[in-house]
């Protein structure tokens, strides 16, 4: 990479012996005669970075939307592509992911986003504005199938059919009048180096008459030497820092090495495990030449770049990176100089599962797919021959899924059911269709489907004939999910919003805002314990936002070190909660607020609340179904907004060992608490836990304590939430 002057743009040059550029024309001549192009070659063949710059180069007038499954990749890829064109990112080249856009309306050409940002834009300018504004729309890395992207492809497919019902063989139009359809209109390309293009190619062309082409091009620059284990590893963290010290010692000082691992504790042990063996192993100075590196979602941006960059030209020959990451480096990215990748074969998977007669979201640990097994052994051989250590037998590959398991079949769907309705909703393209009838690869299942219906009522997002109120048209619009959306509207009545943002804001970032350094165990919660606040954990976690708020920038990083406060994600919540005010602002919104008001009778009874009452009176409106009483037998708490869970939920689960509850010295147990999640460590508790009032609840999720017409017993929810313990 060559930097001419520090204010004009790197310029690297373009590898034109890419598989991809030397069937530029095929591609080109599919493109033409096709509506939606399938595109399938091997993993580093120059599908992300080259095809939008094929189109560009053919068409200089195309404006081409690129979608990356996650942020990093749109990042660095538009970093690469802007490199190669030598052209300022953000000019002819940008990207947009959540939080920041460095892309411009008047001259970029190429512009790489998330899945998230192109349905949040459909959202809000609707599909035929997107279909204006650009001429390709690249879906990239399609086999992962996340809930952005299959909703995508269901818009896609209905924004291309011409109007009215979908197309039959009969109406369809032939020969000429087809093929001159295909060359005026948007194109729509499909990218993977691991997909079912069958099953793609059919979705589309079902019930529409769509000129829809696979293209298969195979090559592949550098070979991968791939070695299977001889027998099952017994622990995957410790197979994995095993063999990256092996590969360290055993194969040559060149290449660096990336290690996938399922989470980020796994990626954390993993890289206090191998410090210690090359403490024990190495002196100082040959330690020096090793730069050990995490890599996971929760990150900033920054720490992520730095694992992803290449090494200073001065360091190259003398410095190996071993970067532990999780799947957010699987696919789409090129990490420079990767020679040596070493897979354990398994994901964090979040999966919705009936425990006890609750229905849990949690996290699990799983075996990854075939497909995914393959991008992962695409990271090496990128920029020159590679070496795969699968931490698993042939054999157990050979019995692996094929695919991963689309999330639509496997999450909680609110926020799915939400997004296509108001997506109908907005479209208007066809009022005489059943606004709930939207296609899709997989269906969400009946069961999920049912339940996310049911709360979408509940939040008064949809009236009794499941059509999208003014409530639900203004959630859609708030970036976060119908339970935080609700809330905030919510706080827009009961003039509590900028607590409520904050409230938002720690609720919506991944990872532990609480640092409890084994060492300092003590010193953390004596620190932790000034921010505690009696109601409990939402408002604790509002206590510390505030008073990182306050802290001037320079002040921020030694606020945090002093209180055992994680810097990185207190830093995100404050972008969250900015965003979200942003949004809130709004006339729509706040006029909803003026327009919904209490009756005079509770208004007076709101005067006398304090913020720390109001706020979790808005979380009562968003997250009734979070509902749980403490039971008077053994102080567990029976989770009662569940109304699949009334009275066969036996057990009863305690709350989480980390809530602020458990820092008070004389614990207060409140008998009735909203909480934010259900987990499943040891055992199953309540996360994120504050206090409310039973007189609250009918009063704000008025509602789903009278949920009717959905199969549900509607006097259960309610006759367990007045049974109040004795
Ligand atoms: N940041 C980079 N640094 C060095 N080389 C790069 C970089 N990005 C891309 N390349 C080169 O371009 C090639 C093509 O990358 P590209 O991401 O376009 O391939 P792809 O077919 O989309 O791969 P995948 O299916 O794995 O996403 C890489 O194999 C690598 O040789």
């Amino acid at each position: 990479m060559k930097r001419k002057r520090t204010s004009e743009p790197v310029v690297v040059k373009r590898d034109t012996s890419l598989p991809i550029l030397q069937k530029s024309n095929e591609i080109l001549s599919a493109l033409a005669a096709n509506d939606v192009l399938i595109l399938v070659s091997d993993t580093g063949s120059g599908k992300t970075t080259q095809l939008p710059q094929i189109i560009l180069d053919n068409a200089p007038n195309s404006s081409i939307l690129i979608t990356q499954p996650r942020r990093v990749a749109a990042i660095t890829v538009a970093t690469r592509v802007a490199a190669e064109r030598g052209a300022t990112l953000g000019d002819t080249v940008g990207y947009a992911v959540r939080f920041e856009n460095k892309s411009s309306r008047t001259s970029t050409r190429i512009r790489y986003v998330t899945d998230g940002v192109l349905l949040r834009e459909t959202l809000t300018d609707g599909f035929s504005a997107l279909k204006r504004r650009y001429s390709h729309l690249i879906i990239d890395e399609v086999h992962e199938r996340s809930v952005n992207t299959d909703i995508v492809l269901g818009v896609v497919k209905e924004a291309l059919e011409p109007s009215g019902s979908p197309a039959t063989k009969q109406n369809a139009p032939t020969g000429l009048g087809a093929l001159l359809r295909s060359k005026l209109e948007f194109k729509v390309v499909l990218m993977s180096a691991t997909t079912d293009a069958e099953k793609i190619a059919q979705f589309f062309r079902n019930g529409t008459s769509l000129n829809v082409k696979q293209l298969g091009i195979s090559g592949i620059m550098h070979k991968v030497n791939t070695m299977f284990a001889t027998e099952p590893v017994a622990d995957y963290v410790d197979g994995a820092v095993e063999a990256a010290l092996q590969v360290h010692t055993g194969y040559s000082n060149s290449g660096h090495i990336l290690v996938f691992l399922p989470g980020q504790e796994d990626i954390m042990s993993a890289i206090g495990l191998l410090k210690g063996k090359l403490r024990h192993r190495f002196s100082k100075e040959q330690r020096r030449s090793v730069i050990i590196l995490p890599l996971f979602a929760a990150q900033s941006p920054v720490e992520q770049l730095r694992a992803i960059s290449d090494l200073p030209e001065s360091m190259r020959a003398t410095h190996r990176k071993i970067i532990f990451s999780t799947n957010i480096a699987e696919t789409s990215v090129t990490i420079p100089g990767i020679t040596y990748v070493v897979d354990s074969g398994v994901a964090k998977v979040r999966t919705l599962v009936p425990q006890n007669g609750l229905y849990t979201d949690v996290l699990r640990v799983q075996p990854i797919s075939q497909a995914q097994a393959e991008q992962r052994k695409g990271r090496a051989g990128r920029t020159g021959p590679g070496y795969l250590f699968r931490l698993y037998t042939q054999d157990h590959f050979n019995k692996l899924e094929k695919y991963p398991i689309p999330e639509i079949l496997r999450i909680d769907a609110t926020s799915t059911q939400l997004q296509i309705i108001a997506l109908k909703h907005f479209g208007r393209r066809r009022p005489e269709q059943n606004h709930l009838r939207f296609s899709m690869l997989n269906k969400i299942p009946r069961h999920a489907r049912e339940r996310a219906l049911e709360t979408l009522y509940a939040l008064g997002a949809l009236d009794k004939n499941m059509k999208l109120t003014e409530t639900g048209e203004l959630m859609a619009r708030i970036p976060a999910s119908p339970m935080l959306a609700r809330s905030l509207l919510e706080s827009l009545r009961l003039g509590c919003i900028d607590s409520m943002l904050s409230t938002a804001a720690v609720l919506s970032v991944e990872g532990s805002i609480f640092l409890r350094p084994s060492n300092k165990l003590e010193q953390a919660k004596a620190a932790h314990r000034r921010f505690l606040s009696p109601c409990g954990d939402h408002l604790t976690l509002v206590n510390v936002l505030h008073a990182y708020l306050q802290r001037a920038p320079t002040r921020k990083t030694e606020f945090c070190k002093d209180h055992f406060l994680n810097h990185r994600t207190l830093s995100v919540a404050e972008d969250v909660r900015n965003q979200l005010s942003v949004v809130m602002q709004h006339g729509d919104m706040v006029s909803w607020g003026l327009t919904h008001p209490f009756p005079p009778a509770v208004m007076e009874e709101l005067e006398e609340s304090g913020m720390e009452d109001l706020v979790r009176r808005c979380l009562v409106s968003g997250f009734f179904r979070n509902i749980a009483r403490r039971r008077n037998e053994d102080g567990k708490y029976v989770p009662i907004g569940n109304v699949k869970a009334v009275g066969s939920f036996e057990q009863g689960v305690d709350v989480h060992p980390s809530s602020s509850f458990r820092a008070f010295r004389q614990r207060k147990i409140p008998s009735l608490v909203i909480y934010d999640e259900l987990v499943w460590t040891t055992k199953m508790y309540i996360r994120t836990v504050c206090s409310i009032e039973h007189a609250w609840v009918p009063l704000h999720s008025s509602n789903y304590f009278k949920v009717r017409n959905f199969g549900v017993d509607e006097t259960a929810p309610s006759a367990a939430l007045n049974s109040r313990p004795g």
